[in-house]
């Protein structure tokens, strides 16, 4: 496969833009290799500067679950840029998509959008803090909310795969608010809250963790979980990546949570930036102009990033067989990847929900992010490459989760695995 124009591009990028990127898991650094130029999308396929096709499993990360390029999103976003790209007023379109969040998460009865999930968790970090009065807040090693101070310790994604979970640059007195826990480990959790929980103002977590790869939560740890309201340490299930995905009403549905915030982004904005955090009245109406918790954005709920959030929900709630059909791709491309893998002699866990999966190269279970540590990252980047030189784009870490489309089929994912037979 000839990727000349690409290579030669990432080359003049590097004196330009710090490692050649504006997002630092799309350097290919965990992998090795140059990163295609992608310049255009059709359904589940992506074209680079060279020409090249690709079978692309990594969606810019989530968002574009209905496929690259659907045509009635584009036709939305078309129609309301005619009118004009961003007023920093309030836009009609803005109160459409917040009632059809309402919708999928009917306990929530307000929703402030944001352009990121990075502000949408740091935001409702900041409410919780400023509604219990407290200081404290716990998350779980390998899960990643975004790049806002207190969330960058031991964090997940490519903080991960670069090996700086605990970014330079967060003072040591802010990062010792952040009490660091092991996702799935339900007596740790609660034995925090019985010490601590009085302190604690929110515990933030991915209900289905993608930035470890894909991690499954246990019941016992959900049930661990909802014990924090006993302490009025407030729950934020942080769903940028699973909201609108696992099912419309993403992972608190799946699962049943009962979070008392919530914060969206990817699926939310159909591919261009929207985010946003929700939850019960008491709770949200100390944001301003309501309440003393300050939060503010130029181009928050802008009105492209509306109408194509707006026109992607109203797809998929329109469509509940979508849901349907992900989980039966899912499930055929969990099986084939795990057949192939088998038939090969190779070690690995197939970690799945829905439409998000990893593939580890170690023996399962892999339920926590020191089990999915033990992924041979050596093998997985010729499984990756592997893959890419025969045109199929996986993400390009082993701590991410691919995703499918409803414009995946299941020629293609037998495509994907005839692929993969012929590297391995
Ligand atoms: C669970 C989760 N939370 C928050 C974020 C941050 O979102 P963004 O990259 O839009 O800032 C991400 C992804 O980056 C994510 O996967
Ligand atoms: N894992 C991250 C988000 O989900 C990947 C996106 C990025 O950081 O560029």
């Amino acid at each position: 496969m000839d990727r000349t124009r690409s290579e030669a591009l990432f080359q003049e990028a590097q004196r330009h833009i710090p490692g050649g990127v504006s997002s630092p898991v799309r350097a290919f650094r965990a992998v090795g290799g140059t990163p295609p130029y992608l310049v255009r999308g059709e359904g589940a396929y992506v074209y680079d500067l060279d020409g090249n096709r690709y079978l692309d499993y990594v969606l810019s990360w989530g968002p574009l679950i209905l496929g690259h390029a659907h045509p009635e999103v584009l036709r939305r976003v078309q129609k309301t840029m005619e009118g004009g790209l961003t007023f920093g007023a309030p836009h009609p379109l803005e109160v459409e998509l917040a009632k059809k969040v309402k919708r999928a998460y009917p306990w929530v009865d307000l929703v402030r959008f944001v352009s990121s999930g990075t502000e949408a968790t740091m935001s409702a970090l900041r409410l919780a803090r400023g509604y219990t009065g407290r200081d404290l807040i716990v998350k779980f090693r390998g899960n990643y909310h975004g790049h806002a101070d207190g969330l960058l310790v031991e964090a997940g994604s490519g903080a991960l795969t670069f090996g700086v979970p605990n970014s330079a640059g967060v003072p040591e007195t802010y990062a010792r608010l952040t009490l660091v826990l092991e996702y799935n480990d339900a007596e740790s959790l609660r034995e925090v809250l019985r010490t601590r929980g009085e302190e604690i103002a929110a515990i933030i977590f991915e209900p289905v963790v993608g930035n470890a790869g894909v991690l499954v939560p246990t019941e016992a740890f959900l049930q661990a979980l909802h014990g924090a309201k006993e302490y009025g340490v407030l729950l934020i299930a942080d769903e940028v990546m699973t909201g609108f995905r696992l099912a419309f009403g993403g992972a608190t549905e799946l699962f049943g949570l009962k979070p008392d915030l919530v914060t969206l982004g990817k699926v939310l904005g159909g591919g261009l930036p929207a985010a946003a955090y929700a939850g019960r009245r008491e709770v949200m109406e100390k944001v301003a102009p309501l309440g003393p918790v300050y939060q503010a954005g130029t181009l928050s709920g802008n009105p492209l990033a509306m109408a194509s959030g707006l026109a992607t929900l109203e797809i998929l709630e329109a469509n509940p067989g979508h849901y349907a059909y992900l989980e039966d791709l899912g499930k055929r491309l969990e099986e084939g990847l795990s057949a192939v893998l088998t038939e090969k002699g190779i070690p690995h866990t197939v970690n799945r929900v829905g439409s998000m999966l990893t593939v580890f190269f170690t023996e399962g279970p892999v339920r926590t992010f020191a089990e999915a540590k033990r992924t041979d990252t050596e093998l997985f980047k010729r499984f990756f490459h592997g893959l890419l030189d025969r045109g199929v784009y996986w993400p390009p870490s082993n701590f991410e989760a691919a995703f499918l489309s409803v414009a995946h089929t299941e020629e293609d994912l037998d495509q994907t695995l005839e692929a993969l037979r012929h590297a391995l």
